[in-house]
């Protein structure tokens, strides 16, 4: 067994892990970074990327159909779902390198591709290693959630391991959760030429605004997806080709193959952490303010500590954690400034607060500023009208904002530099956006909110018909 001291070990190579091992290296610190399987984790290999990849290829299916709006005659696409996924390999391979166990073998960090367990408070064995680290980093991930759902067991399914292998268009997928991952691949499948069910046990993108929600479901089922909500799978049957989904109700929904999309699970079972005296919760690692866990000298991040399960999260907080592990600064994440995007068509984006929860935390002291996209000069020439803009005010200050529409998830930047820097209504309605642009859109809103105080305001009406007077 080979000894390996270290200042900080981290135990996962995916977005979070990543981002800690290549900071603290390049910053000084020995560290050591421990992969059981592929470099890159779950956002590159089985995410985040070939998701967007299968996305993009859908779009432009979708858009030899949506010419005819636009005068240029619509046609059937001609989609090979083999190179669609030959693409979506490539995509993987052309950003790999970026997460290689070479890339970080050259900044200096020991890599070693085994899984790691705790055998005391501060030491991990992975493989033949033993390391003692001075802090460590569990950054595990989270694997698919496979819910006991009778009969599940004896039908081949798809999770999003394995989905993006399928090389022959299924027939008609059915999909079982109508979240973020249930409704992207809904959508991609149908463009493709797929027919697709979704069931979905309460409403489907549940914790987005509803109005935001409707209009986005309301895209896919015109779009041919049908989606059940309300409707929980209770039992599964049949065989590979001829799947059958029960509801609870007694619904059969029949399809080809079936993509479980139900939620995750924390990547905790290989760890030991009783060794390391770390304690988990029903959705993760315990962590506080600071990521630490239970035992101080080991931090949770990422999917694995249970809490917003994004990679732009796992990156926030490998920023939090090394300012306190490498420094001994104090450090807390927040919640208020974190993004999010579902990445359907339309987009659907979320920065901080929703208005429900908004209402919730600050009462009546909320104001809303709206935009519909369908005031909006580009959005109207690229017939992309559906879509809103919403921002929740708190004494002149955004405490949250949804966007459905047109590339949302883009227009979200703007308004994450706003949450993370506390700036004013004020200060964005300051700003010049190129006309014409669909990310006025965000001008537009701040507007709105003060147009009333402006316009229909007795006040400044009285004083500018006195400046008049006496304005030479
Ligand atoms: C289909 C899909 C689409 C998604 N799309 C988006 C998106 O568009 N935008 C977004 O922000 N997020 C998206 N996500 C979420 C995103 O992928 C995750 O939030 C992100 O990957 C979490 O990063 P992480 O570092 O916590 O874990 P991971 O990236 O999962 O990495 C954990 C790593 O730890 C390794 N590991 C586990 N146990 C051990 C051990 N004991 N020893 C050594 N190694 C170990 C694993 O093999 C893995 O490589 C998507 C997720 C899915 C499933
Ligand atoms: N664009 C993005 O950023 C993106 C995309 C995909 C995934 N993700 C991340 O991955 C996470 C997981 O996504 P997800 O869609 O798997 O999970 P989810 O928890 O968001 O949604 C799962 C859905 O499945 C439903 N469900 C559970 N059991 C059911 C049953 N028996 N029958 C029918 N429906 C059932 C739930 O009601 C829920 O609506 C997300 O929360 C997000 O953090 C992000």
């Amino acid at each position: 067994m080979e000894r390996i001291e270290t200042d900080l070990l981290v135990i996962g190579a995916g977005s979070g892990g990543l981002s800690v091992a290549a900071g603290a290296s390049q910053m000084g610190a020995r560290v050591v970074l421990l992969e059981g399987h592929e470099m890159g984790g779950d956002c590159l290999n089985y995410g985040c990327v070939p998701s967007k990849a299968l996305i993009a290829s859908a779009k432009a299916a979708h858009a030899c159909m949506r010419g005819a709006g636009l005068g240029v005659a619509g046609q059937e696409p001609q989609v090979d779902f083999a190179a669609v996924k030959d693409h979506v390999a490539a995509v993987i391979a052309q950003i790999a390198p970026v997460d290689s166990q070479d890339r970080f073998e050259g900044l200096g960090v020991r890599v070693i591709r085994e899984y790691g367990h705790f055998v005391s408070r501060t030491e991990v064995q992975a493989g033949p290693h033993l390391i003692a680290a001075r802090r460590t980093v569990i950054a595990t991930g989270s694997t698919p959630l496979i819910p006991p759902i009778p009969g599940l067991d004896s039908v081949p399914y798809l999770t999003n391991e394995t989905l993006f292998d399928l090389r022959e268009r299924p027939e008609h997928l059915l999909i079982i959760g109508g979240g973020p991952i249930g409704l992207e691949m809904a959508q991609a499948h149908v463009r493709l030429g797929c027919k697709v069910t979704v069931i979905e046990a309460a409403r489907a993108l549940n914790r987005e605004d509803p109005e935001a929600a409707a209009l986005v479901l309301a895209n896919l089922r015109a779009e041919g997806v049908e989606i059940a909500e309300e409707t929980a799978a209770a039992q599964i049957r049949g065989r590979a080709g001829a799947i059958e989904v029960v509801s609870a109700e007694g619904r059969i929904f029949a399809g080809t193959h079936l993509l479980v999309a139900v939620g995750r699970k924390a990547s905790t079972d290989r760890l030991n952490l009783d060794a390391a005296g770390v304690e988990t919760t029903r959705t993760g690692i315990r962590v506080d303010a600071s990521l630490r866990t239970s035992n101080r000298r080991v931090y949770a991040i990422g999917d694995v500590a249970g809490g917003l399960q994004f990679t732009h999260v796992a990156g926030y907080h490998a920023g939090v954690i090394l300012r306190s592990a490498l420094f001994g600064l104090p450090s807390k994440a927040r919640t208020d400034h974190i993004p999010r995007a579902t990445y359907t068509d339309p987009e659907l984006a979320q920065i901080g607060l929703t208005e429900a929860e908004a209402r919730d935390t600050h009462g009546d002291r909320v104001e809303l500023a709206r935009f519909d996209y369908l005031h909006n000069d580009r959005a109207i020439a690229e017939r992309r009208t559906e879509g809103f803009i919403k921002v929740m005010v708190v004494r002149g200050r955004p405490v949250g904002v949804t966007i459905v529409g047109h590339q949302a998830g883009e227009h979200a930047n703007l308004w994450s530099l706003a949450l993370a820097n506390n700036l004013k209504m004020s200060q964005v309605a300051a700003m010049v956006s190129p006309y014409p642009t669909i990310g006025e859109i965000s001008k537009r809103a701040a507007g709105a909110y003060f147009s009333p105080r402006l316009f229909e305001n007795q006040t400044v009406k009285r004083v500018v018909g006195l400046v008049q007077r006496w304005l030479p």
